[in-house]
């Protein structure tokens, strides 16, 4: 499917789990029926984006009743799925991780955070993710009709060289569930998304939890779809809100073939490794 639509969620998370499995499933529903193909919710959809929460509202696939939910939603609504992010236990360990299902339900692939997110920033803000988040290893691009997802989650953004890899591997689509803040949502948001679609000459797609000035830590909203050309084609405000955008697969191939940044590369001088299997 060379064009369809895609839909961005962009939900208030509470602090009730169920409050939010409700909310998600009313908006992918929604978008569903005003056309969208590829639905994607927020970073942490289920849950506050506090650290010492994770571990309490993990889920282990298959069981987690927020996986049930996103795979029986995409099935009952027919759309490809990018469930945001959720906390994902595996024995042990708990990661930040986003599942992809496919319109019959299929979980198709998943991506587990690669950067955490450990900052002390001036503004006051402190996050330290590995209090109780592992980090995942792989590069993810998920196969489908829409072309080739990669998907990332937030702070993973901020590393060109994941996003390289991705598009080295196919992607011309790439979607981040993310929950920037209003210290680095301001400054760096959009110009990060639209550098990145620039860098790779592919669409990004950046889905936030809507503000909540009352939350612990505070989204900065204005999920937003850029085109290859760095475009921003649709941008959310910081309410609650479904955002829509025509993906063209085309146009990718267009602006790469009058522009051949990723045939210009000097790989006879430099190389961009990946070790992890
Ligand atoms: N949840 C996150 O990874 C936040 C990343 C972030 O805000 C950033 O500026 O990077």
């Amino acid at each position: 499917m060379q064009r369809y639509k895609v839909a961005v969620c962009q939900m208030i998370i509470h602090q009730e789990k169920e409050k939010n499995l409700v909310r998600a499933r009313e908006m992918i529903g929604r978008a569903a029926k005003r056309g969208a193909r590829l639905v994607v919710l927020p970073e942490m959809f289920n849950c506050p984006y506090v650290a010492r929460l994770f571990p309490q509202y993990a889920e282990s696939y298959p069981e987690g009743p927020s996986l049930q939910m996103l795979s029986r939603t995409a099935r009952e609504e027919g759309v490809y799925l990018v469930g945001g992010s959720l906390p994902e236990r595996d024995g042990d360990q708990v990661y930040n991780t986003s599942f992809i299902f496919a319109p019959d339900g299929r979980l198709l692939g998943k991506h587990r955070k690669m950067h955490l997110f450990d900052v002390e920033l001036a503004s006051g803000l402190t996050v330290k993710e590995s209090s109780t988040l592992g980090a995942g290893n792989q590069v993810t691009v998920i196969p489908s009709e829409l072309g080739d997802l990669g998907v990332a989650i937030c702070y993973d953004i901020r590393f060109p060289e994941l996003m390289r890899l991705m598009v080295l591997k196919g992607a011309r689509v790439v979607v981040i569930p993310a929950a920037f803040n209003m210290t680095t949502g301001p400054a760096h948001w959009e110009l990060i998304f639209r550098m990145r679609a620039i860098d790779n000459q592919a669409y990004f797609i950046g889905a936030s939890p809507a503000r909540d000035p009352m939350a612990p830590y505070v989204a900065y909203g204005h999920s937003l779809v850029v085109d290859p050309w760095g475009n921003v084609v649709s941008m959310a405000r910081e309410g609650e809100e479904i955002i829509y955008a025509e993906i063209d697969l085309d146009l990718v191939e267009k602006i790469r073939s009058e522009l051949p940044l990723l045939r210009h590369r000097r790989t006879d001088v430099y190389a961009l490794e990946l070790l992890a299997p």
